[in-house]
């Protein structure tokens, strides 16, 4: 039986050609056994060099790709050296953030809206004010059909990666279509050639799938590299082997040292593949981050609009994936295919080892399940809690002033400290189990060992089996199994990767800057608010009720009312920061919610009661970090906004560099900054909240200048105060009490009805001032 067996192991040797071809020249010198190792090396740095040039020609050819396909958003990222040679036209727009698109989650409804808004338009009209010039918007888009093919497949990120374009177009070099908003290039709504430059719509599902396509198309490769590496791991195996049944009883030396060598080579060659199977996993770990970080940032940017910014995470979670595609487990993973052949092998050496090895790998997958059914719960909980953990420790770097002015660390730090010590309890129960069950699978597998010498030991006694070849079967019989014990301790990795990657693709598929708007007119600053109902998500609080009004391009507003009314929230459901419940913000009769969300960002201007400036120098916020901003543009906000002669007083004037606190700005210059922030880019509508909270009376001066000057310019201005001092600068005035508009008119109108009925703005008698 021994005999028949012994030439089995020698085919399995010769499968790879290298040992093959050394254990035909086993007959001739050791000098020639060398040289022949030595050719053995350089044809091997050659392969590994042309596996090289392969895994470059795959990536280039797949980054290649979309630009011979314009028609479907699957494209792949370009390789580094594409990258390098990015054309000057893609690095603008590299410079400038990923397109947003506006949020598609009532698609259906504002579609039925739309045609109220055009019997709203009939409303709006009875002012006697001109209907906008709205007509055409859909000719363009199907004018630059043919513009999309020029631009197509470019990828962004951060200079180097980013969200994949579904079509890209040419960037409309002549603003808006049908010249709208004046089409003078700059003044009185103009500047629409620029201005409207589209980025083209992404399609982060494409770049999920090229993703995954990088990953694909390396393990192909790596699992080259580990069948290669699992066959010549049976070199020792076959060495002992031979070593035991045939040198000992030949006593040759010249076999020995044929043999000898020849394993040596194997194993060297086995350790190269090894390391060149990790190397290409760890690039192929970098490769994924590089075509999935901006895509996930882009989108969780979007998406914490209506969140409390947990999408952020989900960077996390790309670095856990990373981690995965570098680790033990997946190599376990990688080799596991291989193990049914070992399998093979030691039946073939003899079936009752063979049988033994079976029972073992089919109880390793057992104590597998069982350790998958007993750890995913308490895994899934400690990652929950790690989430929160992390979610607050976000929040305390935000507010680490307040924290310490107030001496808040230690409940900051309890607060921390109880999630994690969540996450730590749920992490130990699941840890305990699991490592309870890699031990089982560790015991199972040293006692397979055991059984399988033990009972080889008896089959050789009774003259079935020689010793090397009970020795052989024991260490092919280890690799059979390893993979499954791999897989097993590696289990909680392999759970966590899986939740990660399912983060991922649900934010990257479900993403709103996935769809494309239509490029409409630039916008003339018409705004329509029809029947705003907002209850915040998980409660039962209206904050706003049937608000409903309208403003003609031009029109300023001043929104009033007691704290708590409504006023901030209305705010920010103009400038579509937080969607309405149900009820429609219309801009020149659009829903916000359908407009591309990039051409609405650029065509408004909005100034947060709370004020946040980025840390950067001033010039770089006053254009909205935008760094294809021309100096005139930056100038031309701050002289809007009134504040070049604050920032021409600062030591560096525009190149002042303001901290992420805002420092070394005051109060007031960082508002007055921000507001130079909203006039940038001649916005057809700006909000502005609470303007004048942090204004000294040069401030306020300066605000009213620029409030005036925006009349002058057409721009739609909703101002929310309540101070009765910026109201001289308003057309209209409108009154929020308890979410409901309870006043709205021509300033005069409202502040007389406020007088007669003996209502003020603060709990004082009105200024006399205001009533004329
Ligand atoms: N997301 C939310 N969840 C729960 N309540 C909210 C939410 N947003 C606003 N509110 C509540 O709505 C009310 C109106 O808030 P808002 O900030 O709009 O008032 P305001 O009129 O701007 O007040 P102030 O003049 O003091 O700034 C407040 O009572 C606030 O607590």
């Amino acid at each position: 039986m021994a005999d028949d067996r012994a030439p089995t192991f020698e085919e399995l040797a010769t499968d790879g050609d290298v040992v093959s071809s050394l254990d035909s020249k086993a007959e001739h010198s050791p000098d020639q056994v060398l040289r022949t190792l030595d050719r053995r090396e350089n044809v091997l740095k050659r392969t590994v060099k042309e596996i090289d040039e392969v895994i470059d020609h795959l990536r280039g050819a797949a980054a290649a790709r979309p630009d011979q396909n314009t028609n479907g958003p699957d494209t792949t990222a370009p390789t580094a050296s594409e990258r390098i040679s990015t054309p000057a036209a893609e690095v603008i727009l590299q410079a400038a953030p990923p397109p947003l698109k506006a949020d598609t989650a009532n698609a259906p409804e504002i579609r039925d809206g739309r045609g109220n808004g055009e019997s709203g338009s009939g409303l709006i009209q009875d002012d006697g004010k001109p209907e906008p010039r709205f007509e055409k918007p859909s000719a363009e888009p199907r004018a630059e059909a043919k513009d999309k093919t020029t631009m197509s497949g470019m990828v962004v990120i951060e200079g180097d990666r980013g969200p994949i374009k579904a079509e890209a177009r040419t960037p409309d070099k002549r603003g808006s279509p049908g010249g709208e908003g004046g089409g003078d290039g700059k003044g009185g709504g103009g500047g629409a050639g620029v201005f409207h430059k589209r980025l083209g719509p992404v399609d982060f599902s494409a770049s999920l799938k090229a993703g995954l396509r990088a990953i694909r198309q390396n393990l192909m490769i790596v699992m080259l590299f580990t069948i290669a590496t699992n066959i010549l791991v049976l070199a020792i195996p076959i060495y002992l082997f031979q070593i035991s049944d045939r040198v000992l009883t030949s006593r040759s030396i010249d076999t020995l040292v044929m043999l000898t060598g020849l394993i040596v080579g194997a194993v060297i060659l086995q350790a190269i593949f090894d390391a060149v199977r990790r190397m290409i996993l760890m690039r192929t770990a970098v490769e994924v981050a590089a075509q999935l970080g901006a895509p996930i940032l882009s989108a969780a940017a979007r998406a914490s609009l209506h969140s409390n910014g947990r999408e952020y995470q989900t960077l996390g979670d790309l670095q856990q994936l990373r981690s995965f595609l570098v680790s033990s487990t997946l190599l376990s993973f990688l080799d596991a295919p291989i193990a049914p052949f070992f399998v093979v092998a030691v039946f073939l050496i003899h079936p009752h080892l063979g049988s033994i090895v079976i029972t073992s790998a089919l109880l390793l997958l057992v104590v597998t399940l069982l350790n998958q059914k007993a750890t995913a719960a308490s895994f899934g909980e400690a990652n929950t809690f790690q989430s929160k953990a992390n979610l607050h420790l976000d929040s305390m770097s935000r507010n680490s002033q307040i924290i310490n002015a107030l001496a808040m660390i230690p409940e900051s730090v309890r607060i921390w400290g109880r999630d994690m010590a969540s996450s730590f309890t749920a992490q130990v129960v699941a840890q305990d189990r699991n490592i309870a069950f890699a031990s089982l699978s560790k015991a199972l597998r040293s006692l397979t060992q055991v059984m399988m010498l033990g009972w080889g030991a008896n089959l050789a006694l009774r003259g079935d089996l020689t010793g090397g070849m009970v020795i052989a079967a024991s260490i092919i019989a280890g690799r059979a199994l390893g993979p499954i014990e791999g897989a097993i301790e590696g289990w909680n990795q392999v759970v966590q990767s899986r939740a990660a990657y399912s983060r991922i693709a649900s934010l990257l598929q479900s993403s709103p800057l996935n769809f494309e708007r239509l490029k409409l007119p630039r916008p003339e600053g018409r705004l329509d608010v029809e029947r705003l109902l907002f209850v915040p998500q998980g409660t039962k609080r209206v904050i706003l009720n049937g608000v409903t009004f309208s403003l003609n391009p031009g029109d300023s507003l001043a929104v009033i009312g007691s704290s708590g009314a409504g006023k901030t929230t209305l705010g920010k459901m103009l400038v579509g920061s937080i969607l309405p419940t149900s009820g429609n913000v219309r801009l020149d009769l659009m829903d916000l919610r359908n407009w591309d969300q990039r051409q609405f960002g650029e065509s408004i201007g909005y100034l947060p009661q709370d004020v946040q400036l980025f840390p950067g120098t001033i010039k770089a916020n006053i254009a909205r970090m935008r760094e294809d901003a021309s100096d005139a543009e930056i100038y031309a906000a701050a002289k809007l906004a009134d504040v070049h002669d604050m920032i021409a007083q600062l030591p560096h004037g525009y190149e002042t560099f303001v901290a992420a606190d805002g420092s070394p700005l005051s109060g007031g210059q960082k508002q007055r900054v921000a507001l130079a922030r909203a006039f940038f880019g001649n916005p057809r509508m700006v909000v502005l909240d609470e303007p004048n909270s942090n204004l000294d009376s040069a401030g306020e001066a300066a605000l009213t200048r620029a409030l005036a000057h925006a009349r002058k310019q057409q721009i739609t201005v909703v101002t929310v105060t309540q101070r009765p001092a910026l109201l001289n600068s308003v057309d209209k005035v409108l009154l929020l009490v308890n979410g409901t508009v309870a006043l709205f008119g021509m300033r005069q109108d409202v502040l007389k009805a406020l007088a007669s009925r003996g209502m003020n703005l603060e709990g004082n008698p009105l200024d006399h001032n205001q009533l004329t």
